[in-house]
């Protein structure tokens, strides 16, 4: 297997961004007079973007029930109103990931971010964080018309990288991640360590599970 192109997830696998998704949906919740959740609740309501947290946060389930539009657009305003404040302040970059990124740099492969998070949050992070200079695209939630577990955005990132999914892989943290790389047809490591809606990554059909970055640059210098 020829491997040219490594398309990455964003929270959870490069960034534990966990602390500031939580501040941002509690603080909503107050301001709506709701008491608030628990951080390890709010970490299994994210994977499916920004709009699908609120959502979850305000019925405090995982179900995801539609929401009248006005309370959506209400909770939706206030979120973003403190997830724009507090963005990246508490979030940290997971160990290995740096050395990771720069084995694989050092290997030659071209690196994309495809995440379900929304563009006006993820370039900040990655700003924030120092991690956006390695990547060579950055595909977010709402840069494709469908998120992942679409495989929309991962072909976008193939064709702006200039490799198939053929010559490919995935790296994430959750069950979104390996549906779109399935769907897309690329091959799909995970990391254990991020969020999977709140279930074990042992339960998913994967190529590999590498416990860090480093561990996949190490697997993909063995392809
Ligand atoms: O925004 C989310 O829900 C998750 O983002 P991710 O795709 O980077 O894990
Ligand atoms: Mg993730």
């Amino acid at each position: 297997m020829t491997i040219n192109a490594v398309l990455i997830d964003l929270d959870g696998t490069l960034v534990d961004s966990i602390p500031d998704l939580a501040h941002a949906a509690n603080a909503m919740r107050l301001e709506l007079g709701m008491h608030t959740l628990g951080q390890d609740v709010i970490a299994s309501f994210v994977g499916k973007g920004i709009d699908n947290l609120i959502t979850r946060t305000i019925n405090a389930s995982l179900d995801n029930e539609e929401l009248p539009p006005e309370v959506f657009n209400q909770a939706r305003e206030i979120f973003v109103r403190h997830y724009h404040l507090v963005n990246g302040d508490a979030s940290t970059v997971y160990p290995g990931v740096i050395d990771g990124l720069k084995a694989m740099k050092a290997q030659g492969l071209k690196l994309a971010v495809v995440t379900n998070k929304a563009e006006a949050f993820t370039l900040p992070l990655l700003t924030q964080t120092g991690l956006i200079g390695f990547f060579d695209t950055v595909v977010s939630g709402d840069t494709c018309a469908r998120k992942k577990p679409h495989p929309e955005p991962l072909l976008y990132a193939c064709e702006k990288l200039g490799y198939p999914p053929e010559n490919s892989v995935f790296i994430g943290d959750s069950i979104n991640d390996v549906q779109a790389a399935q769907a897309a047809g690329m091959p799909v490591l995970i990391l254990p360590y991020g969020y999977n809606e709140g279930n074990s990554v042992q339960t998913l059909k994967v190529d590999a599970i590498i416990d860090s970055m480093t561990g996949a640059a190490q697997w993909l210098a063995n392809q």
